[in-house]
């Protein structure tokens, strides 16, 4: 709980509100209570008017509306609190999830940090709305009432000062019981989530395998686990509100007993005070009995506040870029310069040396898995180089500002990702400069879809779906390219597809990149044939080692597995 009462308490002026409208609410307390106690006093055994007790009734009147005011004040305040604590959470995540490299987000289950942005944060809502006023409270109203108590009769605030520290006792002991408790039911919750979450995205594939049963019972298992989980907590929460009632109402029974003897057998306490402070009484547990349940809710908050400060803490796992400015005016040189990488599970890439002059087409070349993929990240600066660097002009990559860096650089990958929107929308993306209707257009002609968009009833502002649902993996891709024509990158990393593709779209795909190089280098991650007999540099890569770079012609003539792999593509026919 240290990280949210740090946090709490960093709201200076909300806390001190907090203490102000207590004390007004303590106040209004014993106010009301003698008011009322006045009243029945000199009504009954006074045998006073209505006329001469109306002064008392106002008052009394008075001290009710000031008690619902300030106790909604104080609410609100608690609130307000917990909305700016949850706002400060989510930015905090938020930020933490954008920092982290491309290797740390694609790690763990989406759902799972879904979960921990929304429900834990909700879940701290309780700790600041409801546990912090309260327990301002409990330090500031039985305090008042029993300063009053002790000025009508010592007794009875001894008795109350013996029974009160049972109630947080009691809650120690709870508190002790239901963390465990609170941390288990919040990890059962975010499991559910991922759970959840990931069979929903992957429901197609589960159905095609005709393993949806199985993943609805992992589903339900999952549930279930989560229900258990609750149902504990429940259960503590439910045992212990009997046993704060039961000590509290144990407490009010003993001090009833000893004033009516004191009144009733020893007439040594008059009935005024007898009654103002049964009156207090039942106020100064109900306050102790309420911070009973807001500890309950603080203790729920701590298991959420828990995961939320080991999401925060985790290493910070960012590159940490430069200051450099990179110069718009012609694409830059690229070199890699003893550059080795590895992943943490075994691949690993050693000591790789390359140019890459501006303006050059760049193919890499290798069998699956022989780290291609990995080198176009290293290029985008997605993953950094464990030894070694990438040189851009005269410095090393991560010298530059991120946003330098990625503002001269378009990557588009097989699968490239599309917001749900409108296809303009998605096109658009591509560059922060303002665009017109117009230039979109012309990206979209340029990419090819053009056609596309006219066949659409709603041409460009076609609705997409979340990921593209509605649009083929190689509209996807052109689209892609429409936003690289839209921001005219120095550098242009590229995912060839793999799959087969129809001699048209073949067509306009060679006619873009071509166009594109006019004005940007292009490394390829290529596939086809004529990618790579088209390139002026090929990077010819076998299980994470460069085994040779130079023209195909070069590469036919002086590296054995090159020219296996190009005769198995040509069936035989290396010429
Ligand atoms: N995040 C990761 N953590 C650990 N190993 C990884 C990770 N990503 C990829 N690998 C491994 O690194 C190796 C190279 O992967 P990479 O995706 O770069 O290959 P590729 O040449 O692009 O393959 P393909 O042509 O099939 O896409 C593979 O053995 C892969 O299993």
């Amino acid at each position: 709980m240290k990280h949210l009462s740090r946090l709490a308490f960093s709201h200076r002026k909300m806390i001190m509100l907090l203490i102000f409208t207590s004390v007004l609410i303590g106040a209004t307390i014993i106010g009301q209570s003698y008011f009322f106690v006045a009243i029945v006093d000199r009504i009954f055994l006074d045998e006073q008017s209505f006329r001469e007790i109306l002064p008392l009734l106002v008052g009394l009147l008075l001290v009710l509306a000031g008690r619902t005011l300030f106790t909604w004040l104080n609410g609100r305040t608690g609130v307000k609190l917990a909305s700016k604590a949850k706002r400060h959470y989510r930015q905090s995540i938020i930020k933490k999830f954008s920092r982290n490299p491309v290797q740390t987000s694609l790690q763990g289950q989406s759902g799972r940090k879904v979960s921990v942005l929304m429900d834990a944060v909700d879940e701290v809502d309780g700790y600041f709305s409801s546990y912090v006023p309260q327990m301002i409270q409990t330090m500031i109203i039985p305090v008042m009432i029993l300063i009053v108590v002790f000025t009508q009769h010592i007794y009875s605030g001894l008795i109350m000062i013996i029974t009160a520290p049972f109630i947080p006792l009691f809650m120690a002991i709870i508190g002790v019981m239901t963390k465990k408790k609170s941390e288990d039911q919040m990890e059962k919750m975010n499991a559910f989530s991922g759970k959840f979450l990931d069979t929903l995205q992957g429901l197609t594939t589960l159905k095609l395998f005709g393993r949806s049963k199985q993943q609805q019972k992992e589903i339900e298992t999952s549930s279930l686990g989560f229900r258990d989980a609750t149902m504990e907590v429940l259960k503590v929460a439910f045992v212990s509100s009997l046993m704060l009632e039961f000590i509290s109402m144990l407490s009010i029974g003993i001090i009833a007993l000893e004033i009516a003897i004191r009144l009733v057998v020893f007439e040594s306490v008059s009935f005024f005070t007898a009654f103002f402070i049964l009156i207090l009484a039942p106020e100064f547990y109900l306050t102790l009995k309420d911070f009973g349940s807001a500890f309950h809710t603080g203790r729920g908050s701590s298991g959420a506040a828990n995961q939320l400060s080991g999401e925060l803490e985790k290493e910070e796992e960012g590159f940490g870029w430069g200051e450099a400015k990179l110069g718009r005016e012609k694409p830059p040189l690229i070199q890699l310069k003893d550059m080795s990488f590895r992943y943490e599970k075994g691949f690993s890439m050693e000591n790789l040396q390359a140019t890459i002059l501006p303006r050059s087409q760049v193919a890499i070349v290798g069998k699956s898995g022989a780290g291609k993929s990995t080198l176009l990240h290293l290029f985008a600066g997605l993953m950094k180089p464990d030894s070694g660097e990438i040189f851009i002009n005269d410095r090393p990559l991560f010298d530059y500002q991120q946003r330098e860096w990625f503002s001269q650089l378009s990557y588009i990958s097989q699968n490239p990702y599309i917001f749900s929107g409108t296809i303009a929308d998605n096109i658009a993306i591509g560059d922060e400069k303002p665009y017109t209707r117009n230039d979109i257009k012309k990206a979209a002609e340029k990419a090819g879809i053009a056609a596309l968009m006219e066949s659409l009833e709603q041409g460009y502002d076609t609705p997409v779906g979340e990921g593209g649902r509605g649009l083929s993996g190689g509209e996807k891709q052109r689209l892609a390219i429409a936003r690289t024509f839209l921001k005219r990158p120095s550098v242009i990393l590229f995912d060839e597809p793999t799959t087969g593709l129809d001699l048209k779209t073949e067509h306009i795909l060679q006619r873009s990149i071509e166009e594109l190089s006019r004005f940007a280098t292009i490394i390829t991650v290529a596939h086809r044939l004529h990618t790579i007999k088209n390139a002026d540099q090929i990077l010819f890569l076998d299980n994470g080692e460069l085994k040779g770079q130079g023209t195909h012609e070069d590469l036919l003539e002086t590296v054995e597995d090159y020219r296996a792999m190009v005769s198995a593509q040509q069936g035989g026919d290396t010429t």
